[in-house]
C-alpha cells in the first residue's frame, strides 16, 4: 500500500481524446498530489468532463496514460480510494434515499456510517423520500452522499453545485470544508469563477482541450496582470506614467490617476521613488473573472 501513499492522487500524462473531428482533450498533463483541492475551471465545452471521465476510467483516452494513486483507475476505484459525483450521476432507482446510501455503503470496504453521511450532505431531512421524486437540488445532494459514503481518499466532482440554489451551494461548500479538513484530495470542475477562487487552493484553467494556466488563484490573477493602482497625482503627464516599469495603461480622473499594471509591486516602487507628492495610494487586486476572461479569450490551438 505504500505506493498509494506516495503516488500522486491523479496522474494524467499526455492524455488526449477526440470525438470524431472534435478534439475534446489535446494532450493534457496533470498531477494532483494528496491533500490538494483543485478546481478545473473552463467555459462550456472546454474539455472538463472529458478530462474527469478519463481520470476515472469512464472514457478511454485515445492516447496517454492515466493513473490514480499509481494504479489503473479501475483498480483504485475497486479499492474504494475514489468517489465520483458526475454529471451523469448515480442511477436513482426505486429506493428511499436512506436505502440507496445503505446499498452504496455495502459496496465499500470501509464505508462511513449512513447517519453521518446523511447529516453531512443535508440528506437527513428527506431520507425517507423515494429517490425517483427528488428535486434537482435534492438529487444533487444524494449524489454527493453516494460519492462520500465509501470514505474515499480522492473525490472527483463534475460541476457539483450546478443544480443548487444559493442556500444549497452554501451548504454544499460547508460540507466540503469538513471533507477538505480530513486531508482528502478534491478535484472539482466548474465554470463558476467565484467557487474556484473561494474553494480551491489550486486552479487549473482549461480551454479548447488544453491546460492554459495552473496555479493558486492569486497566481492565475497575476499571470494576466489585472492589478490597478490608484493615486492622487496632479500635474503628471499620462505619457510619462506609462513609461514606469510594470504599468501598461494610465488614465486620469481629475487629480487621480488609475494605472493598470502587469507588475504592480515593481510599478509601485518606481512610482514612489519618482513622485514623492503621490497621496491616497490604493492597490486593487484583479478578480479571477478578469483573469479568466483574458486567458480564455486568447487564441489557443
Ligand atoms: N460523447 C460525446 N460525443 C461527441 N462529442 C462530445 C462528447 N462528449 C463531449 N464532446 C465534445 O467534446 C468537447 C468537450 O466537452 P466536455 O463535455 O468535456 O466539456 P466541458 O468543459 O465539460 O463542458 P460543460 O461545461 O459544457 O460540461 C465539446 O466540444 C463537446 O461537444
Amino acid at each position: 500500500m505504500t505506493d498509494t501513499e506516495v503516488a500522486p492522487s491523479i496522474s494524467l500524462a499526455r492524455v488526449a481524446k477526440s470525438y470524431g473531428a472534435v478534439r475534446a482533450v489535446r494532450g493534457v498533463d496533470l498531477l494532483v498530489e494528496a491533500g490538494e483541492t483543485v478546481a478545473l475551471l473552463g467555459p462550456n465545452g472546454a474539455g472538463k468532463t472529458t478530462t474527469l471521465d478519463m481520470a476515472l476510467g469512464l472514457v478511454r483516452p485515445d492516447s496517454g496514460q492515466v493513473t490514480l494513486f499509481g494504479l489503473p483507475p479501475s483498480r483504485a476505484i475497486a479499492r474504494g480510494l475514489v468517489g465520483g459525483m458526475l454529471q451523469t450521476g448515480v442511477p436513482l432507482d426505486y429506493l428511499r434515499v436512506r436505502e440507496l446510501i445503505e446499498v452504496m455503503a455495502s459496496f465499500y470496504p470501509t464505508p462511513r456510517p449512513t447517519n453521518e453521511i446523511l447529516e453531512l450532505t443535508g440528506c437527513a431531512t428527506f431520507q425517507g423520500q423515494m429517490t425517483t421524486g427528488l428535486s434537482g437540488g435534492q438529487a444533487q445532494r444524494v449524489r454527493f452522499a453516494a460519492a462520500l459514503v465509501g470514505d474515499p481518499e480522492l473525490l472527483v466532482l463534475d460541476e457539483p453545485t450546478a443544480a443548487l440554489d444559493v442556500d444549497g451551494r452554501r451548504e454544499f461548500w460547508r460540507a466540503m470544508r469538513d471533507v477538505v479538513a480530513e486531508q482528502k484530495t478534491v478535484v472539482f470542475a466548474t465554470h463558476n469563477l467565484e467557487e474556484a477562487d473561494s474553494h480551491a487552493d489550486r486552479v487549473v484553467v482549461i480551454n479548447g482541450g488544453s491546460i492554459i494556466a495552473d496555479g493558486t488563484p492569486s497566481q492565475i490573477k497575476a499571470t494576466v496582470g489585472t492589478k490597478t493602482i490608484r493615486m492622487a497625482l496632479p500635474d503628471i503627464d499620462l505619457s510619462e506614467l506609462v513609461t514606469v516599469a510594470g504599468v501598461v495603461n494610465a488614465q486620469r480622473h481629475g487629480l487621480t490617476v488609475v494605472l493598470t499594471c502587469s507588475d504592480s509591486d515593481r510599478a509601485l516602487y518606481e512610482l514612489l521613488d519618482r513622485y514623492r507628492s503621490a497621496r491616497d495610494i490604493e492597490v486593487i487586486g484583479g478578480t479571477l473573472e478578469e483573469a479568466f476572461v483574458a486567458l480564455t479569450s486568447e487564441e489557443h490551438g
